[in-house]
């Protein structure tokens, strides 16, 4: 039964709840929603299920959810399915696809609210039904609710051009500095909201093999915007974002079963999505909140995944930093076109994969434009828009 604060939070109507969908990727059963049950059940769940379609994925009743396997993405993208990852959470992105809402929140099944001080109680989700959850409270006292700071983070603007040393000025008990020049204090439109992790932080293998026994207790209560031309290694395992200004860019590249590489899924779609929301004048955000990470994946087996991400990703960085985009592209697809066309240009020579990269990009975008038809056009069976 979840506590009274939680059920009170319940009770207040949820910020966004008909504009935001919860992209869930899974290979497991989804135990783990009984912990998030009192902030996640007013939303609907998109849920991507990876590996075997045969297998069936358990959901909690009382949840409000769709559930697409491998079939039914194959059904729904035909040819242009190839783009979409097989046995990596890169598949989560079809959800942001499919979705038909403003905002998008996604997170990993082994990932619980997160408690300050931090510690966890042992739960074992999958024999309670009801788990009686005590609401997570932050430094303040106030209960952590990390759907809810995500949304504060998208609703409030951020300031890319200019760095904020009291981090977000838009926070209650927090402005701007003296300094802060008053023609950028409006801000730009937040893109997407970055959240952290308690207990296992997103270590790369190498890392995690060094230092098995490393928690992440540190809980920084603040939210900071990433300056304009600064790149970051985005983790897909606690992030929203705004579907209608930067969706397009959500691609989580082509990762998992028959690819080189693996687990850099949403270090692509970072670094891709980060030169266009700095082309476009928009915002990215990280920090709060945190999410309590029960990491379930084994180090070795990443250690295989990342191997090539690891040599690789000393030329993927400077590509994206030298990254640029004509003033023509003016929409998230024309700026993730032009950037397909940059990464079979200058990362070809890196390693055949990036020639099949760039075209899943272009697949991707042709995919994201066949399930979302400009407002006005209607979809066609072969996925070309047509205005009404
Ligand atoms: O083949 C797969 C493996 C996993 N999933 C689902 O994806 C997420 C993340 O998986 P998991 O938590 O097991 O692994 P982590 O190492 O903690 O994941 C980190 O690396 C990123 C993967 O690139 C991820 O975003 C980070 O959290 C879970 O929901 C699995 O069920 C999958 O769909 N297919
Ligand atoms: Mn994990």
């Amino acid at each position: 039964m979840a506590s009274s604060a939680a059920a009170a939070a319940q009770a207040a109507t949820p910020l966004l709840k008909d504009e935001l969908d919860i992209v869930i990727p899974t290979i497991r059963n989804l135990d783990f929603l009984e912990m998030w049950r009192p902030f996640f059940q007013p939303y609907h769940l998109i849920i991507v299920q990876d590996g075997d379609p045969k297998k069936t994925i358990r959901v909690p009743e009382g949840f409000d959810y769709e559930l697409y396997n491998r079939d039914d993405i194959n059904r729904i993208l035909g040819p242009r399915a190839s783009c979409i990852s097989f046995k990596d959470s890169a598949c989560r992105c079809f959800g942001y696809m499919v979705s038909k809402k403003k905002y998008i929140y996604t997170i990993d099944d082994d990932c619980f609210v997160s408690f300050f001080p931090p510690f966890h109680p042992s739960i074992n989700f999958a024999s309670v039904r009801s788990v009686s959850v005590k609401v997570a409270k932050d430094p303040s006292g106030k209960d952590i609710n990390a759907l809810e700071q995500h949304i504060k983070n998208l609703l409030s603007p951020s300031t890319p051009y200019f760095f904020n040393t009291l981090y977000d000025p838009y926070r209650d008990g927090a402005d701007f500095v003296r300094g802060y020049p008053f023609s950028l204090r409006e801000g730009a439109p937040t893109a997407v909201s970055h959240g952290l992790w308690l207990n296992i932080p997103d270590y790369d293998a190498p890392t995690q093999l060094v230092k098995p026994l490393e928690r992440n207790s540190r809980y920084v209560d603040a939210v900071m915007t990433i300056p304009k031309g600064t790149l970051f290694p985005m983790c897909g395992m606690n992030l929203a974002f705004d579907r209608d200004l930067i969706g397009p860019a959500m691609y989580f590249g082509l990762m998992g079963d028959g690819q080189p590489i693996g687990r850099y899924d949403d270090m692509w779609a970072g670094w891709c999505t980060k030169v266009i929301t700095d082309h476009l004048g928009l915002g990215v955000k990280t920090g709060l909140p945190y999410i309590w990470h029960s990491k379930a994946s084994n180090p070795f087996v990443n250690l295989k995944k990342e191997y090539n991400g690891i040599f690789w990703q000393e030329e993927l960085i400077p590509f994206f930093q030298s990254a640029s985009l004509p003033k023509e592209a003016d929409t998230v697809q024309k700026c993730y076109l032009e950037l397909a066309k940059q990464v079979r240009a200058k990362l070809g020579k890196v390693d055949g994969y990036f020639n099949k990269l760039a075209d899943s990009m272009v697949t991707w975008i042709e995919a994201w434009d066949q399930l979302n038809p400009p407002k006005g056009a209607v979809a066609t069976a072969n996925g070309t828009a047509k205005s009404k």
